[in-house]
């Protein structure tokens, strides 16, 4: 496996609060990687910083071997670097089926709200997206009717019509039922695993973690306090009493 994103030396404080504080971390082609920590640890930073939305005072990011320090956002999609965010960025009165062909327009370099919906292979592409997330049914909801669950999705379904080939995604199972989450991490597992793309996601659920991520990195206060699989960084006596909050033979929903 290739590196195919790599951090180096990032260091970016807020005042006086270290949000990252010398992250040196290797993302590998095709894996899934879990970022989880405690509340402001930094993951999110991490992904802001990947993603060109903040710029970290010292250190380097590279991407396929190219440095995009100091590019917007938008020349990094075009690299094939997507992410969620926490709180999805839908646009709330167009429906599933507009919102998907406007990410579908938009990598062609198709900018605007109207123009998407009136090219057929647009909207044929964005129902090709959303039938693979199993959106289809939902293609004609308005995004702020939908449940917390398919709102994920139809983010993530947005980012995906990118064609990434790396995705982050900031907590994609917060705000979701319980019992919903599981099916929603599947899908999403399911249809990046079939596109091959790699994947970065925050994550407070051990369970999802557990279940999806290949490897597990564990911020605290700005750095990287373990790295491994998550049957060793689940079960990390310092993990789980620092970052899970449960000690050594407790039960738990760590990896067994
Ligand atoms: N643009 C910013 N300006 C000022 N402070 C910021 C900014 N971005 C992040 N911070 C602060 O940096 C710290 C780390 O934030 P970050 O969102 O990366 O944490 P996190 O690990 O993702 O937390 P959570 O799990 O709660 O989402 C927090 O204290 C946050 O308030």
């Amino acid at each position: 496996m290739s590196v195919l994103l790599s951090a180096r030396g990032l260091r970016i404080a807020f005042g006086g609060l270290k949000a990252a504080d010398g992250i040196d971390l290797d993302v590998m082609e095709g894996e899934f990687l879990a970022i989880i920590g405690p509340n402001g640890a930094g993951k999110t930073t991490f992904i802001n910083m990947a993603t060109g939305y903040l710029k970290p005072q010292a250190g380097q990011i590279t991407y396929a071997g190219r440095n995009i320090l100091g590019m917007t956002p938008r020349q990094i999609v075009r690299l094939g670097v997507a992410r969620s965010f926490q709180l999805p960025q839908l646009f709330t009165e167009h429906t599933v089926l507009e919102n998907t062909a406007l990410a579908v327009a938009a990598r062609e370099g198709v900018w605007s709200p109207f123009a998407p919906l009136l090219r057929p292979r647009f909207r044929r592409e964005a129902e090709e997206v959303l039938d693979r997330f199993g959106l289809l049914p939902l293609a004609g909801q308005r995004a702020d009717g939908l449940n917390e669950g398919a709102r994920k999705l139809a983010d993530i379904a947005m980012a995906v019509a990118l064609r990434p080939r790396l995705l982050l995604m900031d907590e994609p199972t917060s705000g979701v039922a319980s019992a919903d989450k599981m099916g929603v991490v599947e899908t999403l597992a399911r249809v990046l695993r079939q596109s091959g793309v790699t994947a970065v996601f925050v994550e407070h659920d051990m369970d999802v973690v557990a279940r999806f991520a290949d490897r597990v990195a564990v911020w605290g206060q700005g750095r990287i306090m373990a790295l491994g699989p998550p049957e060793q960084v689940l079960n990390d006596p310092d993990v789980r009493r620092d970052v899970i909050g449960i000690g050594p033979g407790e039960a738990s929903h760590a990896a067994a």
